[in-house]
C-alpha cells in the first residue's frame, strides 16, 4: 500500500478534486477488476472509452479516479486527479507504486517491424548464460530468470509491465529485456521506465490498421528513441531505410550496425546454410546457429548491445555462437525417410515472408520444391492480405493460402483478400483450403523427397482464434504428426 502523494510523483497533473489523503492499494485501466481503495484509469481505447466505466468504477469503490475528462458529477469521498493523458499517468504511477524498478535493472527495449522477439529473447539468453539473472518481456513468452510467464501482449500494459519489472527486481534481476511495440508507444505502455538501451531492428508494412499511414508508424516508432534518456544508447541498423531516421532527435549515445557499411558494429556474412551463419564479427570467423541473412542482422544488434552494455566482445561471441534461436522463428523438422523439409516460422508482414522465402531460396541445393501454406489475421490489417499473397505465390513453386487467426472475421472472405493479390499468370500456382490443419496435410502430400514445406504466420502460437475462441493449435506438432503418418 502506497500514499496517493507518493504515487503522483512526476505525473502532469491538470487539477486535482477531493480528498487526497488517502493510502492506494491496486492500480487499474479495467473498471471490472477494481476493489475498495482502488485506483482506476480512465483510457481513451480502440472500441471503448475508458471514462465511460468511472461511474462503474465508483460502484466498486474506487478511492482515486485518474481521468482526461472530469466526470459531470463529483462524488465526496472520491479523488479525481485530471491529467492530460491517462495512458501516461497509468505507466508513471504504476512506477511509482512498484518503486521504479526499471531505475533498479538495466533495461534494454528493442523495437522495429520484425525481429524483436528474436532479438530480446537471444539477448537473455546470452546475459542469462554469461552467469547474469535476467528478466525477458517478449511475445512468445515473459521470463524471470528460468521461470516462464504467459504473455497476452507483446508488451503488457503499462500496469502488468511494472508489476513483472518489479517482479523481476525482487528476485534478484541485474538485466531486463524487452520488445516495445509500436501499439506500447503509442498507447504510453512504457511510460515512467528507465531504459539503458535502445535496439531498432527495422521498419516495413505492418500495422496499418491501428496506424493508418506508414508515416504515423514510424512517427510512433521514432518517438521511442526521441525519449531515451542521454545515459541510454540508441543502436540502430542503418542498413534499413529509416535506420537513421530513429536517431535524429535522440539525446541517447547513438550507435549503428551494418551488414553494407561504415558502421560501430559491422559484420559480414562468410556463409549462409541450413546449418547456420558464419560471420566475419569483432574481427574473428564466427559460426551461428541462426539462419538467414535478416538473423545476421539480429545476431549484429545483440552483439552491439552487449558490447555498449560492457561485455568482453571475445566473450560475448563464444556464448552467443552456441544459442537457438527463438521458437517457432525459422524452426524446422525433417521428415525421417522422404527428408522433407518442414519449416514454421512467424512471419505475418510482407517483409518477414519474403525474407524467409528468400533465405530458402539461398537454401536450395537443387531442385527441391518450395510449398508455403500461409494465411493472415483476422481484426488486423487488412492491406497487407495481397501483398502478403504475392510476395508467397512469386517465390514458392506452390502456395496453399488457409487460415490463420480469423478472430472475428470470415476466413473464407480474408483469403479471397489475399487471392486479389494474385496476378492471373500465378493462379495456377494456389490453392485455397480453410481448415489449416488440412492446408499442411496437403501440402506435405503435395512435397516429393527433399520438398521444403514452410508453414508461415503462427510460429510459436499454440493457439487458433476463431470467433473469439481460441482451439488448441501447434503449426509444428501438426508437422510432426503428419510426418509421423507419412514414415508409417
Ligand atoms: C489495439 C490495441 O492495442 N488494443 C489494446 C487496448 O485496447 P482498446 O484500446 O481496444 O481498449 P478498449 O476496449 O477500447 O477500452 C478502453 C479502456 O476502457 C477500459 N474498459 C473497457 C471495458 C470495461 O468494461 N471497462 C473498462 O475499464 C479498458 O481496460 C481500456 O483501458 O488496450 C488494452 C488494455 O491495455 C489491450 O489489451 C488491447 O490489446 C488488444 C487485446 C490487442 O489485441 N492488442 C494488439 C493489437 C497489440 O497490442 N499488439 C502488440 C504487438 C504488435 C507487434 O508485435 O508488432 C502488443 O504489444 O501486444
Ligand atoms: N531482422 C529481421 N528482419 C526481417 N525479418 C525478420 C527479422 N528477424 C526475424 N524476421 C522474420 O520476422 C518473423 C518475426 O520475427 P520476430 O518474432 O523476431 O519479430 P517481432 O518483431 O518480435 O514480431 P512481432 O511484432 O509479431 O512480435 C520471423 O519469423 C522471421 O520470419
Ligand atoms: N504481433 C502480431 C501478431 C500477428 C500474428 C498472426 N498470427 C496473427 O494472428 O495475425 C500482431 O498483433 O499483429
Ligand atoms: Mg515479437
Amino acid at each position: 500500500m502506497k500514499s496517493l502523494q507518493e504515487i503522483l510523483y512526476n505525473v502532469h497533473i491538470t487539477a486535482i478534486h477531493g480528498n487526497r489523503e488517502v493510502n492506494v492499494h491496486a492500480l487499474h485501466i479495467d473498471s471490472r477488476q477494481v476493489k475498495a481503495g482502488d485506483v482506476f484509469f480512465a483510457i481513451k481505447g480502440v472500441q471503448a472509452d475508458g471514462h465511460q466505466y468511472i461511474a462503474k468504477a465508483q460502484e466498486l469503490g474506487a478511492a482515486v479516479i485518474v481521468c482526461e475528462v472530469l466526470p459531470a458529477t463529483l462524488k465526496e469521498d472520491v479523488c479525481y486527479v485530471q491529467v492530460a493523458s491517462s495512458g501516461e499517468a497509468a505507466g508513471v504511477m504504476a512506477g511509482n507504486y512498484y518503486d521504479n524498478p526499471s531505475q533498479k535493472l538495466t533495461l534494454v527495449g528493442v523495437t522495429g517491424t520484425n525481429g524483436k522477439t528474436t532479438i530480446a529473447t537471444i539477448l537473455f539468453r546470452l546475459f542469462s548464460k554469461m552467469g547474469f539473472h535476467c528478466g525477458l518481456l517478449s511475445t512468445v513468452q515473459n521470463q524471470i530468470g528460468e521461470k516462464i510467464i504467459p504473455a497476452t501482449h507483446t508488451t503488457p500494459d503499462a500496469i502488468n509491465l511494472q508489476a513483472l519489472l518489479a517482479d523481476m527486481v525482487h528476485d534478484g534481476c541485474e538485466y531486463a529485456f524487452m520488445e516495445v511495440s509500436s501499439h506500447a508507444i503509442h498507447q504510453h505502455r512504457i511510460a515512467g521506465l528507465k531504459f539503458a538501451g535502445g535496439i531498432f531492428s527495422n521498419i516495413t508494412h505492418d500495422h496499418l490498421d491501428y496506424h493508418k499511414t506508414f508515416d504515423e508508424y514510424l512517427k510512433v516508432k521514432k518517438s521511442f528513441f526521441d525519449n531515451l534518456p542521454a545515459s541510454a544508447f540508441a543502436l540502430t541498423n542503418i542498413d534499413d531505410r529509416r535506420g537513421s531516421v530513429m536517431l535524429q532527435n535522440t539525446r541517447a549515445n547513438k550507435m549503428t550496425y551494418s551488414l553494407r557499411s561504415l558502421a560501430n558494429f559491422k559484420a559480414k556474412i562468410l556463409e549462409n546454410n541450413i546449418t547456420g551463419l558464419i560471420l566475419n564479427i569483432g574481427e574473428k570467423e564466427v559460426h551461428f546457429r541462426l539462419i538467414g541473412e535478416f538473423n545476421a542482422y539480429n545476431l549484429l544488434a545483440v552483439y552491439g548491445a552487449a558490447v555498449l552494455l560492457g561485455k568482453d566482445k571475445d566473450e560475448v561471441l563464444q556464448a552467443l555462437s552456441d544459442l537457438p534461436g527463438a521458437e517457432g522463428r525459422f524452426d524446422y523438422i525433417t521428415s525421417a525417410t522422404e527428408r522433407i523439409i518442414g519449416i514454421v516460422d512467424y512471419a505475418h508482414t510482407p517483409d518477414a515472408l519474403l525474407n524467409v522465402l528468400a533465405t530458402i531460396k539461398k537454401l536450395r541445393q537443387g531442385h527441391e520444391q518450395v510449398i508455403t501454406v500461409v494465411g493472415c489475421g483476422g481484426d488486423r490489417d487488412t492491406t497487407k492480405r495481397p501483398i502478403m499473397a504475392l510476395v508467397a505465390v512469386e517465390h514458392s513453386d506452390k502456395v496453399i493460402f488457409t487460415s490463420d487467426n480469423p478472430r472475428s472475421e470470415d476466413p473464407a472472405q480474408i483469403i479471397k483478400e489475399m487471392e486479389a493479390g494474385v496476378p492471373v499468370h500465378l493462379k495456377k500456382k494456389v490453392l485455397s483450403i480453410v481448415d489449416r490443419r488440412e492446408a499442411i496435410k496437403t501440402a506435405i502430400s503435395l512435397a516429393g523427397r527433399e520438398d521444403i514445406v514452410l508453414v508461415a504466420g503462427k510460429g510459436h502460437e499454440k493457439y487458433q482464434e476463431i470467433q473469439g475462441v481460441k482451439h488448441s493449435f501447434d503449426d509444428k506438432q501438426v508437422l510432426k504428426e503428419t510426418f509421423e503418418i507419412l514414415e508409417k
